[in-house]
């Protein structure tokens, strides 16, 4: 069973009907004629442990929606979804002891006490033993420069401080799964470049499973191995983050470093559509048409001959092949 499985997911929402005319909006108050909006729409994916997924789209696409349910704030009006094998909704208890939730928009933090006292509260309500509360609270303190904040309430604290503190309470309790709403919303490179460090590392460190939504595509791409694009309530893209890079971008580049290159010297590097860019002794670079080049085509040949250590894949990046393909679907709000 994968960690995470969501299966014909459905949330329909009733709403008031507002009516511009005089005569029906006076009638509407005394019988409310109500519309029903399907926010998410027969939603499936599986999400397996250590994974980073991006779960994007446009504003009032349902990425909320979708995370309210799996974290069991929300009840689905149809369909199921299964955290750790729990249902969130009816197992919130024993659910929010195995995740994490991050809002950007929501503090979980006590608003006038010193954020180290929420931390204690956090360790009491998590049981969290005190051996592993100050191992955490050591490598969060480290990794986000959090020792001055932590005597402070965190409604003297600024936006980034506030997040990154909030950020850390979501960690305490080592969830399995965390989920990220807009982490990084309103705060300044730096800040940004720190709050994505520290979950970087606790998805490599700790194999913690994140679910990400944020309109900064650079939390997406800078986290996200795999990246599910929702519209209109309906996931219209599951895909590993290279794979769609691959697929969207025709002419691309592709960049290999390796231990040590044997067409650096004496042979030549021939594949049908596949033209060579520059050769090292520890580095091959290549430009290829996607029509005619099969690019998993290349990263065997590459890998048969020597040991890679890092590919690099050039082309339009992941915010711009998005928008083209909610272009294709006619979509222009996007922000
Ligand atoms: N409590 C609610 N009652 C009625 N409609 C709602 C409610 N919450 C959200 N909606 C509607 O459901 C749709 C999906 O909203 P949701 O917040 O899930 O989108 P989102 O993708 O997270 O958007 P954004 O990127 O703007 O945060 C929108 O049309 C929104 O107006």
């Amino acid at each position: 069973m994968s960690q995470v499985e969501v299966r014909q997911l459905v949330k329909e929402y009733k709403r008031r009907k507002n009516s511009q005319k005089l005569g029906q909006a006076l009638r509407s108050m005394f019988a409310p004629d109500y519309e029903v909006l399907r926010a998410v729409d027969s939603v499936d994916f599986s999400i397996e442990e250590g994974e980073a997924v991006g779960y994007v789209g446009p504003n009032g696409s349902g990425k909320s929606t979708t995370i309210k349910m799996l974290c069991g704030i929300l009840k689905p009006t149809q369909g199921s979804v299964k955290i750790n094998g729990l249902d969130p909704f009816k197992d919130r208890v024993r659910n929010s002891k195995g995740i994490g939730a991050v809002f950007g928009n929501r503090s979980l933090l006590w608003w006038d006490v010193p954020v180290i006292e929420s931390y204690r509260l956090f360790q009491k309500l998590y049981d969290i033993p005190e051996k592993r509360f100050q191992e955490n609270l050591e490598k969060f303190t480290e990794i986000m420069g959090l020792a001055p904040l932590l005597s402070i309430p965190e409604r003297q604290l600024s936006l980034g401080q506030k997040m990154r503190c909030n950020i850390a309470a979501a960690f305490l309790h080592d969830p399995k799964i965390v989920f990220l709403d807009e982490p990084t919303i309103g705060l300044d490179a730096e800040s940004k470049a720190g709050i994505r460090e520290f979950i970087r590392r606790m998805n490599v460190e700790e194999k913690t499973t994140f679910i990400v939504t944020s309109h900064d595509f650079q939390d997406i791409e800078s986290l996200c191995q795999r990246i599910v694009l929702i519209n209109h309530g309906k996931v219209i893209l599951d895909d590993q983050m290279q794979k769609v890079k691959l697929d969207f971008n025709r002419k691309k580049q592709i960049q290999f470093e390796v231990d040590v290159n044997p067409w650096c010297e004496k042979e030549t590097f021939a594949m049908e559509g596949v033209q060579v860019f520059g050769m090292t002794n520890h580095s091959l670079s290549f430009e290829y048409d996607a029509d005619t080049a099969d690019s998993m085509g290349i990263i065997e040949a590459v890998a048969k001959r020597c040991e890679i250590q890092d590919i690099t894949i050039s082309g339009r990046d992941i915010e711009s092949i998005i928008r083209e393909i909610l272009k294709a679907q006619d979509v222009k709000d996007f922000s």
